[in-house]
């Protein structure tokens, strides 16, 4: 079964009146590198901070390996962060070792020795600064995520550089104005990037004309049949778009839900899960998917969970606080 090992759940934060982050859930389960991608100003940097504590949520709770951020002292025992702009430039390494290990209770010694013992050694003496900016550092940064992933460990990485994705991520959630649109395997990603490309570039009557076999593509791609896909680009303005045509099948059925939602109809909820737990179940078999949210309920986060070998479906619909 794959675990969950970091989970923000309804989460939001407001700065007076503006809300930087709207009831944001999603999981990342174990063993993965997780891609964790938006415009600027979308909320990444805000969720990091609440996920290490640096900030409070207004709402919600994020969890580290089942530990409440909020009120286990123990939830970072096993955390590390590496973010983008150093926070003390111009210590040396082993200056910036040490003062973590202090926070942290670990005598000087220990660090110095645990320093001498480990790769990281040659940079002792250069500031965190130079070693963020060298490529050879970078490179080895990457390995060591990898490695850090082949063993097990989970890794949340924000970034809006897409050939750092191409190389390393496993999944994708995509933050928008501070609220979740999607989580996907990277594979998904991709087709979804291609789909959208494809998209913009045909005229609005090729468009329409296309959209169905296009979407029987992209739905291929989404559930495991190869289709190349030579270009990633971002900044695509039909995402939504595509997510809703990933969701549901035709646009009398995306026309319907739509109302159903707006009346608030209980029957077309229940249908509208059960096309989700169905795509789920698909999504599963071909990727092993643990974390799954759909765009027009991005207050639900749904689980896949891997009993005895069975896959199995379960989630939670925050918005109602139910299981199922
Ligand atoms: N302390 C604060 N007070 C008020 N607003 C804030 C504060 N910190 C962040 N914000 C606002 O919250 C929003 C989200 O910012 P955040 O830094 O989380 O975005 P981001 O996705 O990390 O963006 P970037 O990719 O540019 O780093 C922005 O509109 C930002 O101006």
């Amino acid at each position: 079964m794959s675990e969950k090992v970091i989970e923000i759940k309804q989460v939001s934060k407001r700065y007076g009146d503006k809300t930087v982050l709207n009831n944001v859930s999603f999981a990342v389960r174990k063993g993965t590198i997780h891609g964790f991608i938006g415009p600027n100003g979308a909320g990444k940097t805000t969720t990091l901070s609440i996920l290490t504590r640096l900030v409070l949520p207004t709402y919600g709770e994020a969890y580290i390996e089942s530990k409440s951020v909020n009120h286990d002292p123990r939830f970072n025992e096993r955390l590390g962060f590496i973010p983008a702009e150093p926070k003390f430039p111009n210590l040396t390494v082993e200056k910036y070792l040490l003062d973590v290990g202090y926070l942290r209770d670990i005598p000087s010694e220990v660090v110095l020795r645990k320093l001498a013992g480990s790769p990281l050694s040659q940079f002792r003496s250069q500031n965190c600064h130079s070693l963020s900016t060298d490529p050879s550092f970078r490179q080895d940064l990457f390995n060591n995520l990898k490695n850090i992933r082949d063993k097990g460990g989970t890794i949340l990485m924000s970034t809006h550089i897409l050939s750092d994705l191409q190389k390393l991520a496993d999944d994708i959630t995509m933050i928008r104005r501070g609220r979740i649109v999607y989580t996907v395997p990277f594979v998904a990603y991709k087709a979804l990037m291609k789909f959208a490309t494809d998209q913009e570039q045909r005229t609005a009557e090729e468009r329409r004309e296309s959209e169905e076999e296009s979407f029987q593509k992209a739905v291929g791609v989404f559930f495991g049949n190869e289709i190349d896909v030579p270009n990633i680009t971002s900044g695509v303005k039909s995402k939504v778009k595509i997510m809703e045509l990933l969701h549901l099948k035709n646009r009398e059925d995306l026309r319907k839900e739509k109302k159903n939602r707006e009346e608030g109809n209980s029957e077309g909820r229940g249908k509208e899960m059960g096309t989700m737990k169905k795509m789920g179940k698909q999504a599963f078999d071909s990727f092993n998917v643990v974390g799954f949210s759909f765009p027009f309920t991005a207050n639900n986060v749904f689980f896949f969970q891997q009993t005895n070998g069975e896959p199995t479906f379960s989630g939670q619909d925050y918005t109602q606080g139910k299981t199922f």
